[in-house]
């Protein structure tokens, strides 16, 4: 009788305790299969699914945003699954040291993603070029050739002409509502086509719209990156990115193409010379070993004119959103401008070294809203310890700038906008701070600082010399919307526009 009892209640004593102790051992078995740290010491980081990894925990998500909050419960070393592929998140500027300085040569390289090797001439530009002899070389051309200070300053009379027809546009629209993302990215990507491919190439419009469309393509995300295994996959992101690549690289041809042509028909003195001129020049001047064929220069053109156009754009956009939301901040800045070129009356680069204010303000935009957040990802070579945990090698290693610029113990009130912090402070983002990294650090750093700057600071200089600056339909300032979109680089998910009032003198 009592056994029937016993056996005919699902809840008796007996089966509780052996449902708890299947229970039990399901989930130290669940444990074990969904922990990183199962058979090595790996870093702590969230509970994997079969498959998909951590996948799933990005949903809604900007990816910088979610790595954010993982760092704030697992550390500023973490390890996490994206779909097959192990990833090593950063988030402290310690960690980025022993990354980018302690171990940096273990982690120069890049990993070989689907959509580089289809869009960049399988890997033979400089951004996801391998670390080897050959990144060596077209890195060395880039700092030695493309992007010295002297040739920077080649291309003045180039930036301060496209900076003014911005403002003269601006002008024209005086008391109306513009909408300042749309005349700022045309303008930088105006610059720089003119520094690749000089005033007289036909091409620099269509160039301008197609890689604007591979970009928007290679920005998304790639599922194949995420299952190197599976040929399935390659093979329908290949067709996805091919068709837009193959109209990229035949206006590329052409301009190299043009750019030969001009070369037998006549002889530019070197003052003229644009990227194409100097890329064209080392191939022939160098021996067949270490020659650049077409597609290498082709591969180096393109990393110059994503990394020169989009990059500085949303550093111009950001700071002016910035500059808008805090009125004492945008009338200081105005102020130094006004003051500096008060006498001359129009702003050209010769006084720019003097806006130590606007300087501080575009250190702060970096700081909040570096471009490349989460930098370009990095692969370790050889297996290594960081902080006593194991990096297997060929894991990708993840570096959350954005995270590492707000971080509370390094910066003071670090989500508030405060350029006066950058006064009287070495820290600058050279690559030697590690809190303050928007540009990388070590080997890998990015090598067109010396470009992008007076890309940013030429443009923001005019537009708070000409102009004052009012939000649409009496909006107050802090109610401008913030919110950043994912993409290549961090852009703002809506488009600035505001009313340019010309001040009375
Ligand atoms: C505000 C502007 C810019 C920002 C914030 C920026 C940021 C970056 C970052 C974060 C990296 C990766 C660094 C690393 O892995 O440690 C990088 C690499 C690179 N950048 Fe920039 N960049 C900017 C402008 C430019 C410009 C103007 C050019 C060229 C004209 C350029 C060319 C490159 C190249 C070629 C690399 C690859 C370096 C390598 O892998 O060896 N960037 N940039």
């Amino acid at each position: 009788m009592t056994m029937e009892v016993h056996d005919a209640n699902p809840f008796s004593v007996y089966s509780i305790t052996s449902i708890l102790f299947l229970l039990f051992i399901l989930f130290k078995s669940l444990q074990k299969w969904g922990s990183n740290n199962s058979s090595t010491n790996l870093a702590p980081g969230p509970r994997t699914l079969p498959l998909i990894g951590n996948l799933h925990q990005f949903v809604g998500l900007l990816p910088h945003h979610c790595l954010k909050n993982f760092a704030d419960k697992y550390g500023p070393i973490m390890h996490l699954k994206l779909g097959e592929v192990s990833n090593i998140i950063i988030t402290s500027p310690e960690m980025a040291q022993e990354i980018m300085k302690t171990h940096d040569v273990n982690f120069c390289d890049r990993p070989n993603l689907v959509s580089s090797r289809t869009v960049s001439y399988n890997n033979s530009n400089i951004v996801f070029s391998p670390y080897g002899e050959y990144w060596r070389q077209v890195r060395k051309i880039c700092t030695v050739e493309l992007l010295t200070t002297k040739r920077v300053q080649s291309f003045r009379s180039i930036r301060e002409e496209e900076v003014a027809e911005l403002v003269k546009k601006i002008g024209e629209s005086e008391g109306c509502v513009v909408n300042l993302t749309q005349s700022i990215y045309p303008m930088t990507y105006g610059i720089t086509a003119r520094a690749a491919f000089g005033k007289k190439s036909r091409y620099q419009q269509v160039f301008i719209s197609k890689i604007e469309e591979q970009l928007e393509l290679i920005g998304g995300f790639s599922v194949a990156d995420l299952y190197p295994s599976s040929r399935v996959l390659e093979m329908v992101a290949k067709v996805k990115f091919e068709k837009v690549h193959r109209e990229v690289d035949r206006v590329l041809q052409d301009i190299i193409d043009e750019h030969r042509e001009r070369h037998r028909s006549s002889s530019e003195s070197e003052a003229e010379e644009d990227l194409v001129d100097v890329l064209l020049k080392y191939q022939q001047d160098n021996d067949s070993e270490t020659r650049l064929t077409d597609d290498n220069i082709k591969a180096v053109i393109q990393d110059i004119f994503i990394g020169g156009g989009e990059t500085s754009s949303s550093v111009v956009e950001w700071g002016m959103s910035e500059l808008i939301r805090n009125p004492r901040v945008m009338e200081k800045a105005q102020a130094e401008v006004r003051r500096v070129y008060g006498e001359k009356g129009y702003v050209d680069e010769t006084e720019l070294h003097k806006m130590i204010y606007l300087k501080c303000i575009i250190k702060e935009t970096l700081r909040l809203h570096p471009p490349v957040p989460l930098l370009v990802p990095r692969e370790s070579r050889e297996r290594c310890q960081i902080n006593g945990y194991e990096i297997p090698s060929k894991t990708r290693v993840i570096i959350n700038a954005w995270a590492i610029g707000r971080n509370h113990e390094y910066w003071s009130e670090a989500q508030s906008f405060k350029p006066e912090r950058f006064l009287d402070n070495s820290i600058d983002f050279k690559g030697t701070h590690f809190e303050f990294i928007p540009f990388g650090a070590g080997r890998r750093i990015c090598p067109g600082i010396t470009f992008a700057i007076p890309n940013v600071e030429l443009p923001l200089a005019q537009l708070l010399y000409h102009f004052d600056w009012k939000l649409p339909n009496k909006m107050k300032n802090d109610e401008l919307d913030m919110t950043e979109s994912g993409g290549i680089t961090l852009r703002r998910k809506n488009d600035l526009c505001l009313i340019p009032i010309i001040p009375e003198t």
